[in-house]
């Protein structure tokens, strides 16, 4: 039976097409079902420059443009396009096989033909070109042909490049926007999904290509399914996948494996298709956690969008990790009696008391944890021998000892209390599932990595069985908000080479993205597996404004702007849910939201997100793994950020202070990110170090 699939641009198209054209488009697909009887009526294109192309009748006044296999019958609808247009779109088109990765790309062979004279006559005003320091071996290897390479070594400057992404076959020009980005050859390869071990695909086979290229044709089962996918209000990220999405979403893989990339590279997308493949092959539970339940609410929500049917629904499991811990930790003791942090701070500062000790609450709060609980340590000896690298104060041996009766103190009395905190019960609830035979989940997908606790990871490794596609992970350690750097190695998790990165980001403006990752310019960040992660050649396809930067001489006066910026925006018909503020501190939240409710601007909390159509306020922590359309930052002045009170001094510890620093910077990072459209930051006084004005 003939079987039509849509190009995703195609379906782009249609998606803005008015409601009557849709359900033409749908019919179409009708028809094909019905060719078996029929037959089809497609029309040969005169003068086309590829014979396998062809038009259909949508309606009176619309027609699609479709490839016809030569072999076969898998059709691909191709465009749909005004009845001249789609004769005039179908004679300047032609469909080739890319021969770096064997999928269909669609070139503008007319609009090539007519830029090149103008490239060329530009090239010959000057030496250099913007290619001249890739080979022509490479160029090749990547999958550029000979038509794309001859015009793109005319190339002098980016935009003109830019401007050739309306004719250039897609992948090919991926592949030259990634060079012209900074990226290795190796790099794009990895980039554009370059499959080493079939380094010969057959060009001439266009039918084979389109099989190999799941991720650019969307295969219906007729015109219900189609009607379906053009209802919903969804987003694209449902059914189009990057190459290497795809393949991180869809591969079977020894072990644990991740997925990395910069921000808005459409990480989470991944993790959130390969809960669904996984759960598709219904094998087992699956779990995707995250860090935060904010975050996993904003997860289950989209997974409810990709899982169709409730039987696959209820195969994947979605909650934040400390969530999950306390099931555990509830079905073998009855729900513990959580200690909060004000009642932690003052048994400390007790304890320290006691022993004449001069240790403050919040350093023993997080000595316990980043050392002890983090390296597992049970007893004073190990505790005496305990790396300690990053953790402030250097100590001295009789330091040392003290300070492990204090913390030897705190965990007695809280073991004879029957008193917890969060992280104790991840730890006892991995304890619990290391004595199970049977693992709660045959798969666990983990999003926004970075932040996970030694001990959250030790949970994740101890709640899934070591075995093939065990473990997934997404995360981005130039994202890192929080204190832990652990090392998934150390951690039990040993990824090997199972490892993509994806570096282009679908969701902020290129201006927006440039101006952040300039934060980021010289930071080395680990990888969490034991080497350097890098952010180089994340760009974005999207233009649109430049930061708003503003300084202001006084709080006073940046107040009135941020209100004034607000308004703005609504006014433009931005609707206040697409609006976030973020600030660095508690007050400059609290006082934002106080002043824009006086105003009369609608405003929620960005911890309950979802609750209206309103300004969300909050923490610039509080953004991570957010997106908003309009984004502001208040309080990005050289006294509020970094932020003092979280910076261990440097003469106490070199180390942990460049820590510190890298963390505030990955803060203000993570917060101006989350921008789509419009990033506004102000400040007071001199601008933070992190910023380039
Ligand atoms: N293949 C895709 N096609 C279109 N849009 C996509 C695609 N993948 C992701 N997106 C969109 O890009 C935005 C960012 O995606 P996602 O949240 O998955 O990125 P991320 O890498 O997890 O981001 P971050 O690390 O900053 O939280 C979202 O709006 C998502 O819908």
């Amino acid at each position: 039976m003939a079987r039509l699939g849509i190009d995703i641009d195609c379906l782009k198209d249609v998606l803005r097409m008015e409601a009557p054209v849709r359900e033409r488009v749908a019919e179409v697909f009708g028809k094909f079902e019905e060719a078996r009887h029929t037959g089809l009526h497609l029309e040969k294109v005169n003068n086309a420059r590829d014979d396998r192309l062809r038009t259909i009748r949508v309606d009176l006044s619309w027609r699609g443009v479709v490839l016809a296999p030569e072999t076969g019958d898998s059709y691909t609808l191709l465009k749909v396009l005004g009845h001249d247009d789609a004769y005039r779109w179908a004679q300047r088109h032609r469909v080739s096989v890319n021969a770096a990765n064997g999928r269909i790309e669609v070139r503008d062979l007319d609009a090539i033909e007519a830029a090149l004279p103008e490239v060329t006559n530009e090239a010959q005003q000057t030496t250099d070109r913007l290619f001249d320091h890739v080979s022509d071996g490479d160029l090749e290897r990547l999958g550029i042909d000979e038509q794309t390479r001859a015009f793109a070594r005319e190339l002098t400057r980016v935009e003109q490049l830019e401007r050739a992404r309306a004719f250039l076959p897609a992948t090919q020009w991926d592949a030259l926007y990634g060079l012209a980005a900074g990226m290795t050859p190796e790099e794009v390869w990895a980039d554009i999904g370059g499959d080493v071990e079939s380094t010969s695909y057959d060009t001439q086979d266009v039918d084979a290509a389109v099989a190999r290229t799941p991720e650019r044709v969307l295969l219906v089962d007729g015109p219900a399914e189609l009607m379906h996918v053009f209802r919903q209000s969804f987003a694209l990220w449902r059914i189009y996948l990057h190459p290497l999405q795809y393949q991180a979403a869809h591969s079977s893989f020894r072990g644990p494996a991740r997925i990395t990339g910069g921000p808005g590279t459409g990480k989470t997308v991944a993790a959130l298709h390969r809960a669904k493949h996984l759960a598709l092959q219904d094998d087992g539970q699956v779990l995707l956690t995250t860090f935060t339940s904010a975050l996993a609410s904003a997860l289950r929500r989209d997974m409810m969008l990709l899982l169709e049917t409730p039987e696959v629904a209820h195969r994947v499991a979605v909650h934040n990790v400390d969530q999950v811990a306390h099931r555990v930790f509830t079905e073998r003791h009855g729900r513990p009696a959580i200690l909060d942090k004000a009642d932690e701070f003052a048994i400390w500062k007790r304890l320290a008391k006691r022993r004449s000790a001069s240790f403050g609450e919040q350093f023993l709060y997080d000595e316990w944890r980043q050392v002890v609980l983090a390296q597992q340590i049970t007893s004073a000896g190990a505790y005496l021998s305990a790396k300690r690298a990053g953790r402030g104060r250097k100590l001295a041996p009789q330091q040392r000892v003290q300070l492990w009766e204090i913390i030897w103190d705190f965990q007695q009395e809280l073991q004879l209390a029957d008193r917890w905190t969060h992280e104790m019960v991840c730890v006892e609830a991995t304890r619990i599932l290391n004595e199970l035979p049977e693992k709660p989940y045959r798969h666990v997908i983990v999003d926004e990595a970075q932040d996970f606790s030694p001990m959250q990871w030790r949970f994740i490794r101890a709640a899934v069985a070591e075995s093939p596609d065990d473990i997934f992970i997404a995360g981005d350690t130039h994202q890192r908000i929080y204190n832990y750097r652990p090392s998934l190695r150390e951690v039990g998790i040993n990824i090997g080479g199972r490892s993509t990165r994806l570096t282009l980001n679908y969701r902020t403006t290129a201006e927006i993205l440039a101006w952040s990752l300039s934060m980021l310019h010289d930071v080395a960040i680990d990888d969490m597996n034991e080497s350097l992660e890098k952010i180089a050649g994340c760009r974005s396809y999207v233009h649109g404004d430049p930061p708003t930067l503003r300084q202001f001489p006084t709080p006073y006066d940046e107040r009135e702007a941020l209100v004034g910026q607000i308004r703005t925006w609504l006014r433009a018909g931005v609707e206040p849910g697409e609006i976030a503020v973020a600030a660095r501190s508690d007050i400059l939240v609290r006082d934002a939201k106080e002043l824009l409710q006086r105003q009369g601007v609608p405003v929620g909390s960005l911890v309950k997100q979802g609750t209206g159509n309103v300004v969300h306020v909050g923490t610039m922590h509080g953004m991570k793994g957010l997106e908003f359309r309009c984004v502001v930052v208040i309080g990005v002045g050289e006294n509020q950020l970094p932020a003092r009170s979280a910076v261990t001094p440097v003469e106490e510890d070199e180390l942990a202070h460049a820590h510190d620093i890298q963390r505030e910077r990955c803060v203000l990072f993570v917060a101006c990110t989350r921008a789509r459209e419009q990033l506004y930051v102000s400040w007071h006084g001199q601008p933070s170090p992190f910023i380039s004005v």
